[in-house]
């Protein structure tokens, strides 16, 4: 197990993060250790595991003194989610931080004639902070059986979850789930009926839609165990699964205009050291002080400040409910299909 150190984990906080490798998380791997560069256990759960390497050599080149392990980890894949946290159980008596955050957009699909509609409407502001009604994708499915982008981004995410409840689960000490949600996450894209969105052209929008219901029906049964579970959203941010939208020439052009929308939205993060800003505070503040019902984002003001804001999301707890109970019976289905 690379870096690996029997012992650390009992005096150290245990930080693992998904989707650490780029982007985003590796932002914030890169913030937890300027933070805190000796109290932190940290581990990155990726896919591939040379990226992975890559990611550790770069975070000790600028924190030579910190521990930071790997482990391998497809959340698109039911047996490496299972594999990875019977790892992780071995490896760690309890977890303080678990930071869902792995995440797909497959064949992003952007609506020139919806844009330019939206431009000369009133939705102008909230098209740009949201991507509302603007982008497609085209999902696949994987060899579970199940929706990409539903597996990648949410089910993986609760199936591993609900694995480490042991870890997770105390009551002298408590422990954060936090999702990497979105401002994408529309109502309108979410169906009860089809969770996994195999008829919809918003996989991922619903997707992060239900990381949000999930969240709430999370801390509806975890809080009294010591367990918290929120939601961020980082912004508008480039990174690899953002240029998969436009070609890579286009980004660079309109990057002075994107300087420009953030005078008029915060959202326009831009870079993944911003974005992550709601991940970091998060891990500063007291659980049991945050709204379960409250997105946390991640704002960039036009000189370059950041700060975090909560907003109240668009979800009920009659749905949350409904949703989690069908992510049981599925957990239990596809636990008997690989006879676990
Ligand atoms: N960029 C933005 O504007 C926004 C991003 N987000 C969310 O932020 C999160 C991070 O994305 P971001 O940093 O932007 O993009 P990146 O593509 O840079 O990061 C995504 C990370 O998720 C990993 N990942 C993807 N699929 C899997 C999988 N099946 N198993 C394990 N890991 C996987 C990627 O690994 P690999 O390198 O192997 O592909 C990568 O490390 C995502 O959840 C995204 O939805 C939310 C709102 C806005
Ligand atoms: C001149 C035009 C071609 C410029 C097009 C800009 C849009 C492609 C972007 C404006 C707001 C962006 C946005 C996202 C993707 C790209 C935009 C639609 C996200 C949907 C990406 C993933 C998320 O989770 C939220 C983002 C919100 C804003």
């Amino acid at each position: 197990v690379v870096g690996f150190q029997p012992g650390l984990t009992k005096m150290k906080l245990v930080v693992l993060v998904t989707g650490a490798n780029s982007g985003i998380g590796l932002a914030l791997c890169g913030r937890l250790l300027s933070e805190v560069p000796e109290g932190l256990q940290l581990c990155l759960a990726c896919r591939n595991m040379h990226r992975a390497e890559v990611a550790r050599s770069a975070l000790l080149t600028s924190h030579p003194t910190a521990h930071i392990t790997l482990l391998q980890m497809d959340t698109s894949s039911i047996s490496s989610v299972i594999k990875a946290a019977q790892e992780v159980r071995l490896r760690y008596e309890h977890l303080d931080y678990l930071y869902l955050n792995a995440g797909i957009m497959p064949n992003p699909q952007l609506d020139v004639k919806a844009f330019f509609k939206g431009l000369f409407s009133s939705r102008i502001i909230s098209m740009f902070a949201t991507g509302e009604g603007i982008l497609t994708q085209q999902d696949n499915v994987t060899s579970d059986g199940l929706q990409e982008v539903f597996a990648t981004n949410l089910f993986g995410h609760f199936l591993f979850a609900r694995e480490l409840e042991p870890l997770l689960c105390h009551t002298h000490r408590s422990s954060q789930l936090i999702w990497t949600s979105s401002s994408n996450a529309h109502r309108s894209a979410f169906d009860l009926e089809d969770m996994q969105h195999r008829r919809g052209t918003q996989p991922y929008s619903s997707s992060k839609y239900a990381s949000d219901l999930l969240s709430l029906a999370l801390n509806t049964r975890y809080n009294k165990q010591g367990l918290y579970s929120s939601v961020i959203c980082p912004g508008f941010v480039m990174t690899n699964l953002t240029y998969n939208i436009l070609p890579s020439f286009l980004w660079t052009l309109l990057m002075p205009i994107f300087w420009l929308i953030r005078v008029f939205t915060h959202t326009f993060t831009l870079t993944p050291y911003n974005g992550a800003e709601a991940l970091f505070c998060l891990f500063k503040q007291k659980p049991e002080s945050l709204d379960p019902y409250a997105k946390y984002h991640s704002l960039t003001s036009g000189l370059g400040k950041n700060y975090t804001e909560p907003k109240k999301m668009d979800i009920d707890l009659e749905m949350s409910e409904l949703l989690y109970k069908k992510l049981l019976i599925l957990e239990s289905h596809v636990k008997k299909k690989n006879s676990l």
